[in-house]
């Protein structure tokens, strides 16, 4: 026993309490040692050896400074602990036992030629443009700025993205592969979704990946993608698909469904009010069914007895206040928002593990 703020505990509760908070400090670990493991493409690395990868082949394949193996075994063992690799067993030519790392799902997802690729999202999130302001969110809790991003750099996300290439191009690139999981894994619901419409326009549709695979399972759906001009400038549209330069506050073209995928949760009440008014006016007046707004996000707590869905929606949260003042909402919230709006109803169903989507009617 010993004594913690007054209180007596035995000793395995306060060596327990120690890792935790231990545990936390140095949470960082996990995301730095993945993305070095990035940098130095280590997963490209391993595919591309089509089995599994010695230390010392993995050394020879790296190009690296030869008196830094220890290092690369020792960030290899924090990932293979962290299940971004698996130790095998291996024998070469003369028998000799020996080991090596190989793939797991997730370091696939790693793979820098995979459509569905996360390195790009690894990178983006993990830049110091991103991380910088992190270092400035108690600073923001006392200052009037809305967000620790605006704290750090005095101006916006979306201002920032504009101005400098590198962001633009790897955010662009991370929100594209998602968008690429996104309808690979879901191309059915899509079309449930928008069957039975002429148009719609994808809001904030980034580079249009998920409007060209809609745009191409539904030929009779004219499809537009509307995003700032820094992100559409150059792309060329397809028959049944356009793009837009604009700003959604401003400007939305009329269409039968405005859809609206990870748009809302980038903002805050008073701007997704302003937005979803706009929505709303754009919907072209008809009697026909299936006039909506589409919008793909999460639902906070739908995940109730999943400590570990939980988390991601809590750290996307996070993300969402420190970079762009924005949140992510639970249906009490999103259904406050749409009434606001002025829309009648809405309809929950959910999509891909942690989103949902929910199609809110006028
Ligand atoms: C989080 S991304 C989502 C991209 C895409 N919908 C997806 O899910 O893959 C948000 C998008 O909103 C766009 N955006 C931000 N402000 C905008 C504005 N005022 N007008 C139009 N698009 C905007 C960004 O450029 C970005 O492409
Ligand atoms: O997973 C995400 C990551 C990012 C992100 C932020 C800064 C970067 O430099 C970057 O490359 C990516 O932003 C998001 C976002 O804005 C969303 O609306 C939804 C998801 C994400």
């Amino acid at each position: 026993m010993a004594s913690l703020n007054g209180v007596e505990y035995c000793k395995q509760d306060l060596l327990d309490a120690q890792a935790h908070v231990w545990n936390h400090i140095f949470s960082f670990v996990n995301s730095m040692s993945l993305k070095c493991a990035v940098q130095l493409c280590i997963p490209d690395i391993i595919h591309k050896h089509r089995k599994p990868i010695t230390l010392s082949q993995l050394v020879d394949a790296l190009q690296i400074n030869k008196a830094k193996s220890d290092f690369v075994y020792r960030l290899m063992r924090m990932l293979t602990h962290s299940k971004f690799f698996i130790n095998v067993k291996i024998s070469d030519d003369d028998d000799n036992e020996n080991e090596g790392y190989w793939l797991t799902p997730a370091s696939c997802f790693l793979l820098r030629d995979e459509p569905m690729s996360m390195a790009p999202l690894v990178l983006g999130v993990l830049d110091p443009i991103i991380m910088d302001p992190w270092h400035h969110v108690s600073k923001c809790f006392r200052n009037e700025s809305p967000s620790p991003f605006i704290t750090k750099h005095e101006m916006s996300f979306w201002e920032y993205a504009g101005t400098e290439q590198m962001l633009n191009l790897l955010f662009n690139d991370a929100m594209a592969r998602d968008a690429w999981f996104c309808s690979s894994l879901a191309i059915k619901e899509w079309e449930q979704v928008f069957k039975g419409l002429k148009s719609m326009v994808d809001v904030g549709g980034g580079t249009g990946t998920l409007a060209k695979a809609i745009a191409g399972a539904l030929p009779g759906l004219k499809c537009t993608v509307l995003d700032l001009p820094h992100v559409v400038d150059g792309l060329k549209g397809a028959e049944n698909l356009s793009y837009v330069g604009g700003n959604m506050f401003q400007y939305i073209p009329p269409a039968d469904a405005i859809f609206l995928k990870w748009i809302l949760h980038d903002w805050s009440d008073e701007d997704c009010l302003k937005l979803l008014e706009k929505c709303k006016e754009s919907i072209i007046p008809s009697k026909g069914k299936g006039r909506k707004v589409i919008i793909v996000e999460m639902v906070v707590d739908d995940n109730k007895e999943n400590h570990k869905a939980i988390e991601t929606q809590l750290f996307f949260d996070m993300l969402m206040m420190v970079d762009y003042n924005g949140k992510e909402r639970t249906e009490e919230e999103w259904a406050k928002l749409f009434y606001a709006a002025g829309f009648t109803s809405y309809k929950i169903t959910t999509l891909l593990g942690l989103r949902s989507v929910i199609e809110v009617f006028p």
